[in-house]
């Protein structure tokens, strides 16, 4: 009988696969036939698979990938959830922007988190609130207090996640809040020996107790956004596609009748957001 699941890491030949219904792990081989069709499951696979003994099993097919992330390889992300903070570390906003240009870039959505919210004043919060909630979901946890930490779960809960965020925003204490016992790899060691180097990155779905999968690496590491070209960033600012200029492949840099250029003197969009923007194309105009 054919059952359905989620590969969830890779053991030598072997995947393991998590049921959909029962939760069980099964460690499956791979059909003879994808060797011939030379497709490969990855981590994030929905695949029907045969139990055959206990535990163990034989993965019949693929089903189609929603998405694929190839850095590190996952397929089926539902949502990259970018934690930041403003104190300690205090994460430049340029930083934040990066990341989201990043997942847009990856055509995924992205849900922002900003975590640390015991040392802000409400002043702090409601400053970052009118900047991007307009623009993504955006939660306001502590992993510290748990405030905001059950509504969070709600987030992750029957979905495949992968974080990002930079070192010590609290991406590992926000996981073992929302699920005690979860802990996230630190993977900054193992991304710098592979740049370069086309060996793969080993990484598996964590499954949380109340339902749902978490990478357990976070994605877009190492901030590399060489690979996006300058014409193509503003795409990548969701809120900019709201208005019109003079010239339809304008850049918003200093053409006349720019739209969002004036949309930024009016307020409508936000100026932090924007000096990203230009801070960014210029860095992509330079190579
Ligand atoms: N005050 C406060 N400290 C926190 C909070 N969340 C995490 N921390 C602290 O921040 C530090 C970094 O937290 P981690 O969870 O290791 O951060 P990370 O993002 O996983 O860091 P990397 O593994 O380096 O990527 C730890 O000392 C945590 O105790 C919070 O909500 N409030
Ligand atoms: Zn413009």
């Amino acid at each position: 009988m054919r059952r359905k699941g989620v590969v969830i890491k890779f053991l030598s030949n072997m995947a393991i696969v998590q049921d959909f219904e029962t939760g069980e792990e099964f460690l499956c081989k791979l059909r003879g036939k994808f060797k011939e069709q030379k497709i490969r499951p990855i981590v994030g696979d929905i695949v029907e698979y045969s139990p055959i003994v206990s535990k163990e099993g034989v993965i019949e097919n693929i089903l189609n990938r929603k998405n694929e992330l190839p850095r590190p390889k996952i397929a089926n992300i539902d949502q990259v959830v970018v934690v930041t903070s403003l104190r300690k570390p205090e994460v430049p906003l340029q930083i934040l922007d990066k990341y989201l240009v990043l997942v847009e870039n990856a055509k995924l959505p992205a849900v922002i988190v900003l975590n640390k919210i015991d040392l802000l004043t409400k002043e702090e919060i409601n400053k970052f609130k009118y900047i991007y909630e307009k623009i993504y979901p955006v939660y306001f946890v502590s992993a510290k207090t748990k405030e905001g930490i059950e509504e969070l779960k709600e987030v992750f809960k029957n979905k495949i996640s992968t974080m990002a965020g930079m070192s010590g925003v609290g991406k590992s204490s926000i996981l073992n809040a929302i699920n005690p016992g979860l802990s996230l790899k630190v993977n900054d060691v193992s991304e710098k020996l592979d740049r370069g180097r086309h060996t793969t990155t080993v990484i598996e779905l964590m499954h949380f107790d109340f339902g749902g999968w978490i990478a357990d690496t976070p994605g877009f590491a190492n901030l590399d956004i060489s690979h996006i070209e300058h014409e193509e960033l503003k795409r990548l600012f969701p809120e900019f596609n709201d208005f019109y200029c003079l010239f339809p492949d304008c850049n918003h840099v200093d053409e006349p009748g720019c739209g969002v250029k004036k949309a930024v003197e009016e307020g409508k969009i936000s100026k932090t957001r924007y000096e990203s923007y230009l801070q960014i194309y210029k860095q992509l105009l330079e190579g």
